[in-house]
């Protein structure tokens, strides 16, 4: 075929307008506005939170330099948000190559305008597209930029990335300096329900304030905004760094070592790049990994987190090797990343992300200097206490070993489902890692969120976690082909291992305990009652043997000074407030769901046998001689609403309750 053939087929046979006029340059901010997902990764809740981290890392970068130690992070009513810091301040001379324009307006206003290019301004500093600031300025609605320097206070405004006004002076501030950037999160571009949320800024000042011990962070919202969620005022300053909010983050927890493996690192060389970290390896958690590059959070990981992770590996193989170990060569890096809880921050020159949010770090340096630096420091930490190194290693060959030991297990299983015999689990179930079923529980949780924290709160040896989502099928009013074609019913059949109806075999409950956990709300309490239902009508004979419970998660964390007591609901909190906190000011939080619970919180008021309540599932005697349950949850739950009505006018509960593990 000749070339003219080949083009000669095009479909299309008009070329229509398409024209050099079709041809757009967008100018100054306005591809931002345009695609803002490519500047700031969407236009989502994260996005927008996006925008203060932006203006934030700028004044960080200002203090990892040197140059400001205070920082304040203000929200005030309608979506303000006022970041301040006390370091140079913009430079507001007129730019050499924009006449009539100040630097402040082309930092403003055009992107790729900045100071970080290279190093001459900053050394180690998190910004390096010089777009941050004008993306957030394209996208607010009224921008104002005060900045305090030799003693004379410069402001100008603009919207929606143009000046509304040119930099003035306005008056002399003899004790002030620093850079003030007011702004609003633009609603024609992210909706007029978007809006900051006040405990996630104050956790991301407060996080910048651990990265750099050398900054204090000042926390301030107005009241109307904090509500019950936040405090108005809060001062954060961690002179321990990343130990400090480690300590916090673990509590009281039993870990492999008592003491963390902590530490900070220079860099060799004249890079004056540092690293530091803090890892701990509690016994029983899921884990949490937290990295950041130049104060910048970098959730997906990258080169840094790969030094982290040779060291260690490498590390604890070596000390395995010392103590004459032979197993420690099998040792793989999960066995000893997977559920610790690890902060890593390094400050490197011209660091490389993956894109433009910044959420890998690609630099090929980092994996070596980070690896380099932590290896000496995890070698002396397991050699010179040498008790604490063996603990450390055995922690670790456990966690070998119970991989080795479930990679068997999916190999039988494996095996067994070729000759058609499989043990079938559904895949949302977390399940624990106790084959026995005595002394195990399963929690039935309502939603994923609930579940996250559900999985990081639970005993992983003995608690297992299924979430289910919303509001299960009510099966008294069900036929049978709908209930088993029900995939949230399979699944809790599937994970109980007991089969349903006349089928179900308590003998075979792959557990001891069943729990459902669902918010301490009417939600909550309806999709409890259906569950409920589903074990009446579909194994009647887990509840009359005792096996069904439920969890009582608090609805209020009540603190007053120093201490917090968790109230189940409105009485409770009343008496808790007439009695211990008597005469206190008391600081009222209301969990408005079980997913709102940091872990901590859930394990210990919830799920801890230690410290929790359950609830047992029981059948009243005389409905089980009178009339059989069958004909009770049909009344309850069925399809006939006047039987419902009867009976909740003739009887106030629908169980009994007995207080176990109080
Ligand atoms: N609080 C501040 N104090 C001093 N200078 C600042 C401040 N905020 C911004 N600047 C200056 O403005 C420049 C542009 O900031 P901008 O946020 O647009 O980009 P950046 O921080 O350089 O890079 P990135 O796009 O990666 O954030 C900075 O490089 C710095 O020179």
């Amino acid at each position: 075929m000749s070339n003219d053939d080949l083009f000669a087929s095009a479909p299309s046979t008009s070329s229509g307008n398409y024209d050099a006029s079709s041809i757009e340059v967008l100018e100054g901010l306005e591809p931002v506005r345009r695609r803002p997902g490519m500047y700031i990764g969407g236009t989502d809740e994260r996005a927008y939170h996006h925008l203060a981290a932006e203006i934030l890392d700028n004044a960080m970068d200002e203090a990892v330099a040197g140059h400001a130690n205070r920082i304040e992070v203000a929200l005030g009513t309608g979506n303000r948000l006022t970041i301040t810091d006390n370091g140079r301040g913009m430079p507001v001379d007129p730019h050499p190559k924009y006449p009539g324009k100040s630097a402040l307006e082309v930092i403003m206003t055009m992107l790729h305008s900045g100071g970080k290019f290279s190093a001459k301004a900053y050394a180690t500093s998190g910004g390096l597209h010089g777009v941050g600031v004008s993306v957030v300025n394209a996208l607010s609605t009224d921008t104002v930029v005060e900045v305090a320097r030799n003693k004379e206070l410069f402001r100008q405004s603009f919207s929606r990335g143009h000046p509304t006004s040119g930099l003035v002076s306005v008056g002399a501030a003899p004790n002030r300096r620093g850079t003030a950037v007011s702004f609003t999160p633009d609603p024609e571009i992210f909706g007029d329900s978007a809006r900051f949320r006040p405990a996630r800024l104050m956790r991301l000042a407060r996080s910048k304030a651990y990265l750099y011990a050398g900054v204090e962070i000042r926390w301030r919202c107005d009241p109307a905004v904090a509500g019950d969620e936040v405090p108005t005022e809060a001062v954060f300053q961690f002179p321990g760094g990343l130990a400090d909010h480690l300590a916090e983050q673990v509590g009281a927890r039993e870990c492999a070592t008592s003491q963390f493996f902590t530490g900070k690192q220079a860099f060799p060389g004249d890079n004056q790049g540092s690293v530091e970290w803090a890892v701990a390896w509690p016994l029983y958690s899921d884990g949490s990994y937290s990295y950041y590059c130049n104060t910048i959070p970098t959730p997906d990981g990258g080169t840094h987190e790969a030094g982290l992770r040779a060291a260690l590996t490498k590390g604890i193989r070596a000390f395995a090797d010392l103590v004459g170990q032979k197993r420690g060569k099998d040792i793989t890096a999960d066995d000893i990343m997977v559920g610790s809880e690890q902060m890593l921050s390094v400050f490197i020159r011209d660091p490389q992300f993956q894109s433009q949010t910044k959420d890998r770090l690609t630099s090929p340096d980092a994996a070596r200097l980070v690896e380099t630096a932590i290896r000496d420091h995890f070698d002396h930490f397991l050699a010179d206490n040498m008790e604490r190194g063996k603990a450390l290693l055995g922690f670790v060959l456990d966690k070998m070993d119970d991989r080795l030991r479930r990679k068997a297990e999916r190999d039988v299983k494996r095996k067994t489902a070729t000759s058609g015999r499989k043990l079938r689990l559904p895949g949302k179930l977390t399940d624990c890692a106790n084959d026995d079923p005595s002394g195990t529980e399963i929690f039935i949780v309502e939603g994923d969120s609930a579940g996250g924290s559900a999985k990081q709160a639970r005993d992983r040896k003995t608690q297992a976690v299924l979430p289910i989502r919303g509001k299960i099928l009510n099966v008294a009013s069900a036929n049978a082909a709908k209930i088993g074609a029900n995939q949230e019913i399979q699944d809790l059949g599937q994970a109980l291992g007991c089969g349903l109806r006349d089928k179900c075999n308590p003998d075979l409950l792959r557990y001891e305990r069943i729990v459902i956990m669902t918010d301490a709300d009417v939600d909550g309490a309806h999709i409890a009652t259906l569950l409920m239902t589903f074990f009446f009508q579909e194994m009647p004979e887990l509840v009359r043997r005792g096996h069904l419970y439920l969890a009582q998660p608090p609805l209020y964390r009540l603190t007053a000074g120093s201490k917090s007591l968790y109230a189940m609901d409105d009485a409770h909190r009343a008496e808790i407030e007439a009695k211990e906190f008597k005469g206190k000011k008391v600081e009222v939080a209301r969990f408005k769901g079980l997913g709102e619970m940091n872990p901590m919180q859930l394990r210990e008021t919830t799920m801890d046998p230690k410290t929790r309540t359950l609830l047992r599932v029981v059948l009243p005697q005389e409905y089980e001689e009178r009339a059989g349950t069958r004909d009770l949850v049909d009344r309850l739950m069925g399809k006939n609403p006047e039987h419902r009505f009867a009976f909740i006018q003739a009887n106030a509960a629908m169980v009994d309750d007995e207080v176990i593990d109080a």
